[in-house]
């Protein structure tokens, strides 16, 4: 644990021969990485308060003058005060005004809305960023619905399309096969030691734009960003890394611009040794309480890497399990508008992959402990179409093994359009990452033996999902409850305004992240997955349901992911892999507490 004497003595070391002075900041707010007052966080970790150091709400930092300005975690541009401005070096550095953090907002929200290219506001976003961390995370905040389709799904689908043009600064560590053997180094040069949360993709399936290789960085640094904003995580808690083993795109390979390895992708032993020894090194350098997400990896690795790590890390892979448990808190809120309970279903999937399969399995095993029946037999009233059609007892042999579960007593069907007439099932999932897949023949057939069919398109980014929210409603003449991968917005049909909702994981993983890193948990157990889900559905209100939601707005997240984290907590100390003791009373408000604000230190 580190104490104010041994920071300073540390900074003195650090400082040497530059101008630089501490900085003490004050607050009520909590940071520990960055302070040593205002309550007890254990959820930040080791460097946290000790009860003597309550007294003193302030800190050090080791910059000054243009370093200070700089410095994206310390620098707040015109809202410095004018004795900050002469106790940091700061005159004539920046012009005489002293804007409030409030009119900062006002000032960039209003020069991103001119932007009439979602890729500029993209790039407005990264720099925010990269210049002003604070300012950039109360933006992301304050304007949550706006700001989400901007820096995450679609927008951020297309700037890995585009990431090596638009690459100006690195946002996250590179691992590719040529540190093989130095991954340990490697995490060593990232500049912040107390990591919670990392965040890694091989890019070989960027959402559902396929392999993008190197440039799915844009991805972890914007689920990341995600963790801090929507979750509270702390934003120097959170490590993006890609693991770049080349890529099988040959347009990427081609271009001149590319900024990933130029080979094909290594697979078999060299992918798996370069990924156990990431995986090692992870554990050797932050301990067994760092949580690691996998993300938009392809298939066959993303599944083979959570059985692998799962008994001896603390994993999770946000396209199985993330997109799981959303899809499953939509389902049961969605209950209350279609009626019957959960076995009273029937689903039917398009698409058989991560998400595919991870829902089926998810929403099996809640069926199962509601009618207390082996998970088995719940699993028949479950069926999945994939490329080659419905999956039916006959294609056994030749399928991958994560669909096996799912071949049941059927005859071959190729279409979904059949499978959709011969299964009727009441829910309609798309899961596929192919656009455009639920025509109107299919939506109609949904439509025409259920009086609400349940259709969610969850595909993305909006380019590949399945139907567009004005399909669904239009094509069922307003009787579907739909919701969708990337945002759509509000459809007038016959008069009336339906608003589609966000089944995105988004709304899981950051309050997912929390719960166990509050806990201090060292594994993830599918009960949490039924756990953060209930949570979700419970946050749904009436008011919502008279609107025909099945989520909550994404305004009311960070209240929405205290309650997940809450009840993920809950469910690590029941399953007794939670290492922070004693458990907190009141988890909600543990967790609260423990969220990052982005309100502005002073600085002394
Ligand atoms: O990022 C998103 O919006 C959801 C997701 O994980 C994916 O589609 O791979
Ligand atoms: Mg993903």
């Amino acid at each position: 644990m580190f104490t104010l004497r041994n920071q300073t003595k540390s900074l003195r070391k650090f400082i040497g021969g530059e101008r630089r002075v501490r900085i003490l900041m004050e607050s009520t707010m909590v940071d520990p990485k960055t302070s040593v007052g205002g309550g007890v966080q254990d959820v930040y970790g080791e460097d946290r308060a000790t009860e003597d150091q309550l007294v003193t709400p302030w800190t050090f930092s080791i910059a000054s003058g243009c370093t200070l300005l700089r410095d994206p975690h310390h620098n707040k541009g015109l809202a410095f005060s004018e004795k900050e401005r002469d106790a940091h070096y700061l005159r004539g550095l920046l012009p005489p005004a002293v804007l409030t953090q409030e009119l900062q907002e006002k000032k960039v929200m209003q020069s991103l809305r001119k932007y009439e290219v979602p890729l500029q506001r993209y790039m407005a976003m990264m720099d925010l960023q990269e210049r002003n961390e604070r300012l950039f995370y109360k933006l992301l905040i304050d304007n949550v619905e706006e700001l989400l389709p901007v820096v995450y799904t679609p927008t951020v689908g297309e700037a890995c399309q585009k990431y090596g043009t638009i690459f100006r600064r690195p946002q996250g560590l590179y691992i590719s096969l040529k540190e093989k053997g130095k991954i340990l180094e490697v995490l060593k040069n990232w500049p912040e030691k107390d990591i919670q949360v990392i965040v890694v993709t091989d890019g070989e399936r960027i959402l559902g734009l396929g392999d993008l290789g190197c440039q799915g960085m844009g991805i972890p640094v914007g689920k990341l960003a995600l963790y801090t904003a929507l979750g509270g995580l702390r934003p120097s808690a959170c490590l993006p890394i890609t693991i770049d083993v080349g890529t099988n795109n040959q347009k990427l390979l081609d271009n001149e611009f590319y900024i990933g390895l130029k080979q094909k992708r290594a697979t078999g032993q060299e992918y798996a040794d370069l990924l156990h020894e990431f995986m090692s090194a992870v554990k050797q350098n932050y301990g067994e309480k760092v949580l690691v997400q996998f993300e938009d990896f392809a298939n066959h690795n993303a599944f083979e890497l959570l059985s692998r790590y799962s008994k001896s890390h603390l994993v999770f892979n946000d396209d199985i399990q993330g997109t799981a448990s959303v899809v499953l808190s939509g389902v049961v809120a969605a209950l209350k508008l279609v009626g019957g309970t959960l076995p009273d279903h029937k689903f039917l999937f398009l698409g058989a992959g991560e998400a595919g399969t991870g829902i089926a399995e998810l929403i099996a095993l809640e069926i199962s402990k509601q009618t207390q029946s082996p998970v088995e037999e719940t699993r028949k009233k479950i069926w999945l179409v994939d490329s080659k059609g419905l999956i039916v007892s006959s294609r056994k042999e030749s399928l991958q093994h994560f669909k096996k579960p799912w071949a049941h007593e059927h005859e071959p069907v190729k279409e979904l359009i059949d499978a959709v007439k011969a299964i009727k099932p009441t829910v309609l999932i798309g899961s596929s990452g192919v656009g455009q897949t639920f025509t109107k023949e299919v939506v109609e057939a949904m439509a025409s033996f259920n009086e609400k069919p349940i259709i969610l398109a969850l595909s993305n980014p909006t380019s590949q999902s399945e139907c567009t929210a004005e399909q669904a409603y239009t094509w069922s003449e307003g009787r579907a409850i739909f919701a969708s991968g990337s945002p759509f917005d509000p459809v007038e049909y016959d008069g009336k305004v339906f608003s589609p909702g966000q089944a995105n994981n988004a709304y899981i993983f950051p309050g997912l992240g929390l719960g166990l890193v509050m806990s201090g948990a060292i594994r993830v157990h599918d009960d949490m997955l039924l756990a953060a889900s209930e949570a979700l559905a419970g946050q749904v209100s009436q008011e919502n349901f008279d609107k025909g939601l099945i989520y909550p707005p994404f305004s009311n997240i960070r209240k929405i992911s205290a309650h997940i984290a809450a009840n993920v907590a809950a469910k690590a100390y029941e399953l007794g892999v939670a290492t922070r003791l004693p458990r907190p009373e009141n988890l909600v408000k543990y967790a609260e507490s423990c969220m990052y604000s982005p309100i502005y230190r002073n600085y002394r």
